[in-house]
């Protein structure tokens, strides 16, 4: 058996201001620190042989403040643009609000929550899935099967992704998925990667 364990990044700055983010690299906020170091608490009790994260910031600031909150820092640490958040095209830099207002409610809905959808010169959740599966399957699954517990930090729609595979949700039920920022969720997989349990841990 082993332990996934996934965390979306604290709170970053253009969370706090609403704003599109996608591959721009923004730090975390306050808040999103105190999220980070509160996951770590919430994993005080688990050991991880190794840990995954995107190649931005704000996901990379979260795992080092978990892994130092757990005395961790150790473990071996591998980063892949392949778990970045899905990029968000012509509405990355934008405030979500104004998006709304220039582009309409539900148009915005579609391009956030759609799986095929992608917003303009951006990729769809469903591109997203297909980098970020292969890695997970090539790089990650291989470490799980041999019994390793795992740590990833990433983000949002990444993540929305990950749970796509690993719950075998339909793209038609995704749509209501949401991660909250900070917070841990914990998957145990038998030894052919089935999940036994999952949750986030509160
Ligand atoms: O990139 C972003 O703006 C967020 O990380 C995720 O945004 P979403 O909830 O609009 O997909």
């Amino acid at each position: 058996m082993s332990k996934l364990v996934i965390v979306r990044h604290g709170q970053s700055e253009w969370n706090k201001a609403n704003i599109f983010t996608g591959w721009v690299d923004v730090d975390l906020t306050e808040e999103g620190v105190a999220e980070a170091k509160r996951a770590g608490e919430l994993l005080k009790e688990y050991n991880f042989d190794e840990a995954f994260s995107s190649t931005l910031k704000r996901a990379n600031r979260t795992l080092d403040i978990i892994l130092k909150e757990i005395d961790q820092t150790n473990i071996p640490v591998t980063h892949s643009e392949k778990l970045n958040e899905r990029m968000y095209g012509d509405l990355q830099g934008k405030n979500k609000d104004q998006a709304r207002e220039e582009f309409g409610e539900e148009q915005v809905h579609i391009w956030r929550r759609s799986f095929d959808v992608p917003p303009p010169g951006g990729e769809s959740l469903k591109d997203t899935l297909e980098r970020v599966t292969p890695y997970f399957e090539s790089v990650i699954e291989p470490e799980l099967r041999k019994g390793k517990d795992i740590l990833i930090t990433a983000h949002g729609n990444s993540l929305r992704s990950l749970i796509m595979k690993l719950e075998n949700i339909a793209p038609e039920n995704i749509v209501s998925v949401e991660i909250p920022t900070g917070v841990p969720k914990v998957y145990e997989l038998d030894e052919n990667l089935k999940v036994l349990s999952s949750k986030f841990l509160k």
